[in-house]
C-alpha cells in the first residue's frame, strides 16, 4: 500500500477544499490570470495538495490539483506542481501549527511590498486578524526555497497570518487552507483602507495593549463556539 492510498480519502477531501479555495482567489479579485496559489498540507505526512502552475483558474477542479511531498517531487497528478511549491513545503516542514498557505498578487498588498514597508497596526481589524502591523519578508527569487524562508523567518516570531515578502507580494498562513485563504482576504482589505487614510492624514496607531486585548478577543472568543472551537468563523 503507497501511502498515498493510505491517506486517500484524506487528500480527496483535500483536493476538493484547496479547488474551491482558489475560487475565492478570484471571488475575492486577489490574482489575475493564473497569479496566486493555496495548498493544504495532509496531516500526518509530509505531502501537501497544491494547484498545477500555469494553469486557469477555470480549470482548477479537484482532480487538476497535484500532491507532492515536502521535497516538492510530484506524488499524484499529471502537471508540474506550482512554481511556489518548496516555498510551501518549507513552510510547512518548519511551522508544524500551520495547515494551509496562499500567496496572491493583490493590489494593495503588492504596492505595499514593492515599497517594502510594513502596514502599521491602525485598523482594529489588523488587531482582530493579524495581532500587529503587517511585515514585510526579505527579497527572494522563485523557484527554491528561499521564499520559504524568508516566510518562516519573518512569521515565527510574529502573530500575523501575513507576510509581504518585498517587492513580490503576500503569503499567508492558516491552521488550514480556509484561514490562509481569509488572511489573504483581509490582508488585501487593511493594505487598501490603509493607504486610503495615510492619503488623508497620518492614521493613529493603536497602542500595544489594545492591540493584545483585540487580538485575543478575536482569536478566542469571535465566531460560533463549536467543535472548531472558537475563533472559527463558519
Ligand atoms: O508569483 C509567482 C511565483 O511566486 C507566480 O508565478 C505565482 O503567483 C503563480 O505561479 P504558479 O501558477 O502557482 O506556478
Amino acid at each position: 500500500m503507497t501511502v498515498v492510498s493510505e491517506v486517500r480519502d484524506t487528500i480527496a477531501l483535500l483536493r476538493a477544499q484547496v479547488a474551491d479555495l482558489h475560487a475565492e482567489l478570484t471571488r475575492n479579485q486577489l490574482v489575475i490570470w493564473t497569479a496566486g496559489n493555496v495548498s493544504a498540507r495532509v496531516p500526518g505526512r509530509e505531502l501537501l495538495v497544491i494547484k498545477p502552475s500555469g494553469v486557469s483558474y477555470d480549470e482548477l477542479t479537484p482532480e487538476s490539483m497535484v500532491v507532492t511531498d515536502f521535497d516538492g517531487r510530484l506524488v499524484e497528478g499529471t502537471r508540474s506542481p506550482s512554481s511556489d511549491t518548496d516555498a510551501h513545503a518549507y513552510v510547512y516542514r518548519h511551522l508544524p501549527e500551520v495547515g494551509g498557505v496562499v500567496h496572491t498578487h493583490s493590489t494593495y498588498a503588492c504596492a505595499w511590498a514593492a515599497l517594502g514597508r510594513p502596514v502599521p497596526c491602525v485598523l482594529t481589524m489588523m488587531a482582530d486578524e493579524f495581532g500587529g502591523e503587517i511585515p514585510i519578508g526579505p527579497f527572494a527569487l522563485i523557484g527554491d526555497d528561499s521564499i520559504g524562508r524568508g516566510i518562516v523567518e519573518t512569521l515565527r516570531h510574529s502573530r500575523s497570518r501575513a507576510v509581504l515578502m518585498a517587492n513580490h507580494g503576500p503569503f499567508t498562513i492558516g491552521r488550514d487552507a480556509r484561514e490562509a485563504v481569509k488572511a489573504a482576504v483581509m490582508c488585501e482589505d487593511v493594505c487598501r483602507s490603509v493607504y486610503m487614510a495615510m492619503q488623508l492624514g497620518d492614521p493613529a496607531p493603536i497602542p500595544q495593549d489594545k492591540i493584545d486585548s483585540l487580538f485575543a478577543r478575536y482569536q478566542n472568543v469571535y465566531g460560533q463556539p463549536g467543535p472548531a472551537g472558537p475563533g472559527k468563523d463558519v
